[in-house]
Parts: structure tokens; sequence; C-alpha cells
């Protein structure tokens, strides 16, 4: 999927990885096209003065911004940054765009990639020093309509962790502590590593309220004739979500690929056999892969001679591949082929007039069962706890902690500085929308005083 490149925290996007990529970007696009966004692309580059223009919005992140201070031997009379994120980008033309009510609700999406010099260890995927993702932007005249869509985008995020990567998520809210400085609320999908014991954050979609329209001069006349100052929202998700996946289903074999994220979700492999016939065997693979591209399935025959069948099943396994087919002489004769499933292992044998049909019930149940496998591993991490001491516990046993907090960010930053150790302290990852029951009496855990909501603590990536 990867090669790891001379530069640390830099990584080579190979096929394997880039082909889930976009088969992720095929989907997410066509559902934000539904939604009128339109795609931009803006520079890579932003000067010193305007990525400064907001202090609160960057004052914390500073470190990671990477600066071009030189072209060839000369120095630049001023060194320019490289994208971190693009709202000092593109809020300054956003701003010369948006005169009238006629020119909102403004939409803009890019796919691109941005670079954050991070210090703590670079891992693929998971946190690199660049990375690829998609940036919307949006710019509204109400609230209302800024709200609605912060919500409309949460679920595309839910729907690509769930529906596609099969990795369950909680959609929450982040505290005040946890969310993007610079906006006014965040709301994000939230992942969890059963193995790591540790919640990583799967996507974010951010309400920024007029914070920016007010750094940015952002401004519409409305129907009266008044001006006023526009709703803006940002979200994103990176390729840091095909991480999640393969730490997710990954066993000792290697990758478990989701059927509709897999580049191959069928390989085909003929099985000769001494004196049998290998050109009718190969005939009838290559037959069986031409029925089932015809049938829109991603379906690729491994012929090469040079490789026995079985060394062939280690590898497929290993790439992760849902679906085997071995074709033999006695599959032949019978005019039937033999599935092997990536995720249980389980063999079986289907008239090769049953191809298509039978495919495609076992990748929809390899994909079903990913899932539910996932969501149930997850659950059973889930812990709720009401006393300090359950918590500690519930930290150290690797669980995802559902508890009842008082809400204020003191109580937050006490956590965090009563649980720092080498393995980093516990956060809030975020206040799940789905609130469990909270009885009246029901005391924060960590501070003693009513609790106001059940929040999801833990450790994170
Ligand atoms: O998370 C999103 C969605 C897409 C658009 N951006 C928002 C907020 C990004 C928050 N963020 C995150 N990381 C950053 C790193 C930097 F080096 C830097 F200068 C700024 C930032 C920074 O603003
Ligand atoms: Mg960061």
């Amino acid at each position: 999927m990867i090669e790891y490149y001379d530069i640390s925290g830099c990584y080579i996007l190979r096929p394997w990885a880039m082909e889930i990529w976009e088969l992720l970007k095929e989907f997410f696009d066509a559902e934000i096209k539904k939604l009128k966004l339109k795609p931009y692309y803006f520079p890579l580059f932003v000067t010193e003065n305007v990525l400064q223009k907001e202090k609160d919005h960057i004052e914390g992140f500073a470190p990671e911004v990477a600066w071009v201070t030189k072209s060839g031997k000369s120095d630049l009379e001023a060194p320019i940054a490289i994208r971190p994120t693009s709202e000092t980008v593109m809020y300054p033309y956003f701003s010369k765009w948006i005169r009238s009510h006629r020119d909102l609700p403004l939409k803009c999406n890019q796919w691109c990639n941005v670079v954050r010099w991070e210090f703590s260890n670079p891992t693929p995927f998971i946190r690199s020093r660049e990375f690829l993702w998609q940036e919307g932007h949006t710019v509204f005249a109400t609230k209302e309509e800024a709200d609605e869509e912060v919500l409309q985008i949460l679920e595309l995020y839910r729907r690509i962790y769930e529906e596609f990567l099969a990795v369950p998520v909680s959609k929450g809210r982040k505290s005040e502590m946890e969310k993007f400085a610079g906006g006014l609320y965040t709301t994000s999908v939230e992942a969890f590593i059963p193995n790591t014991g540790r919640g990583i954050q799967g996507a974010t979609s951010h309400c920024l309220g007029q914070n920016f329209a007010k750094m940015f001069d952002i401004t519409f006349e409305n129907e009266k004739g008044e001006r006023s100052m526009v709703w803006q929202n940002s979200w994103a998700y990176t390729t840091r979500s095909i991480g999640v996946m393969i730490m997710t289903h990954g066993d000792d074999k290697g990758l478990v690929l989701p059927p509709k994220v897999a580049p191959i979700q069928v390989i085909v492999i003929p099985v000769p056999f001494k004196d049998a016939d290998t050109t009718a065997i190969k005939g009838a693979c290559e037959s069986a892969v031409y029925t089932l591209n015809e049938a829109g399935i991603r379906a690729d025959l491994d012929a090469r001679e040079n490789y026995s069948p079985g060394w062939k099943y280690s590898q497929w396994e290993m790439k992760g591949v849902p679906l085997r087919i071995e074709i033999g002489p006695k599959d032949l004769a019978n005019k039937q082929v033999r599935i092997v499933r990536r995720d249980n292992g389980t063999k079986v044998d289907i008239p090769s007039t049953d191809l298509v049909e039978q495919v495609r019930v076992l990748l929809d149940g390899i994909q079903a069962n990913l899932l539910e496998t996932a969501k149930a591993k997850r659950d059973a991490c889930i812990v709720s706890i009401s006393t300090w001491d359950e918590f500690i516990a519930a930290l150290n046993d690797k669980k995802l902690i559902l508890a009842p907090w008082c809400d204020e960010e003191e109580v937050e930053k006490d956590v965090k500085a009563r649980t720092k150790g080498e393995l980093g302290a516990a956060k809030t990852l975020c206040t799940p929308f789905d609130q469990p029951d909270l009885p009246s009496g029901t005391v924060c855990f960590a501070s003693g005083k009513p609790a106001q909501k059940w929040s999801f603590w833990g450790r994170s990536y």
C-alpha cells in the first residue's frame, strides 16, 4: 500500500492504497455534488501575514507550519507557508466574491494535500506530515442553514466509515477544549481501536459561526438592503481513514478489505493438475473474470505461471482480497467453482451458472459481517463508569469510557493532568448525540459536581 520515503513522516501511496482512496472519493464527491458543492483548487502557498491573520486560529499550530524561504540560491524576500489547511487561503476571496444574498450560499470543496510538520511519532496513514484530504468550506446567510449542513456532512462521514470502510463510529460534539479553536462548535465521527484501546477521530464537521466572517470581513447585503455577516462551515476527512480501516479489520494473515473499497473484490486462480487440460482451466477462469467484470464486480485473474496456487492464495489473502475463486479440473468437470471468503475462511462450491448472483451475495455478506464484527468488538470495549477509580481502572483496561461529566473545561484539563503518562493522557473524544438516560443527581466522575451529559473519554491517536 505504501513505500517508506527518505523524509520522515512522508510516504508513497501505491496503487493498493490510492485505489481505495479513489473509491472513497468517488462516493463522497458524488454525494456532495448532490448538495451543490462546487469543485475549486486554491494555491498551495499562503503568505505569512495572511496566515497570521487570526492569532487564536493559528497560535497553537505555528510549530507545524512548513515554510518556503528560498528559490534556488536566493532568499525569498518574505517566507511563504505551505497550506496546513485553507481557511486563510480561501476566505479573503470569499470576502471579495460575496456581496449580496444572491451570492449565497457559496459551496466550495477541494481535494488536495496539506502539510503539517508534526513531531509526534509518524505513522503511515494515521499521522503523516503530508496527507490527502477533501476540505469543504461553505458560506450561508443564516445559522439554520449552516447547522443543517454540518449534520448532513457528518452523516456522509458516518456512511464513509460504516457503509464503505465497515468501521463503526460514534457521532458527537467535541468539547470546547477539543473543538477547532477558530469555530463555534465541532462535530465529529469517532472510531475506536480495541487492540490499542485508543479512540481516533475519523472526520470532523465544524460550524464556524461568524468568527471567520468577522476576521475576513465576509458580509452580504440581505433582501432588506442591510449588511450582515455570513455563517460558515468547514469539514474534512483524510487518508487517515484508510489507516483506521486497516487496523480495524486486519488479522494475522494481513489486510482484510471490505468489498466496497477493495480494488480487487474477487481474484480468480487456476488450479492446474499434472495431466489436466490447463488451457480449458485457464479459459474457464478468464470467462469467470469476464462475466464478473461485466456485472460490475472488480474481478481479476492471477494466471502467473511462476507461482504455485498455494503461494498465490497467501499473497492475495495478505492483500485482503475479499473473495478467491479456485478453478481446477474437478470444478471444471462439475461446471462449478470453489469460492473462499477472506473474512471467515469458509469455502463453498457454486455452479458456474450462479456465479454473479452468488458472488454478489457473498460480497454483501462480507461487508455486513465486517461491520457487525467490528461493532461487537468496539461495543465490548465500552464501559460506563461513575467514579474516578472506575475511570482509572477502565483506562488501564484499554476501554472506551462513557462517563457522566459536569462539562467544565477546568475538569477536562484536570483529568488530562491526572492521567499524564507515557501512554498519553485521557481526553474527551466526543459527547455522543445519542445520550443515554442521565438520572437526576448523577455526579461528574472527576469533579463530583452535577453531571450535565455523558461523554466518551479515553486515550487517543
Ligand atoms: O478541520 C477542518 C476541516 C477542513 C478545514 N480546516 C478545519 C480546521 C483545521 C484546524 N487546524 C488543524 N491543524 C492546523 C495546523 C496548522 F499548522 C495550522 F496553521 C492550522 C491548523 C488548523 O487550523
Ligand atoms: Mg494536528
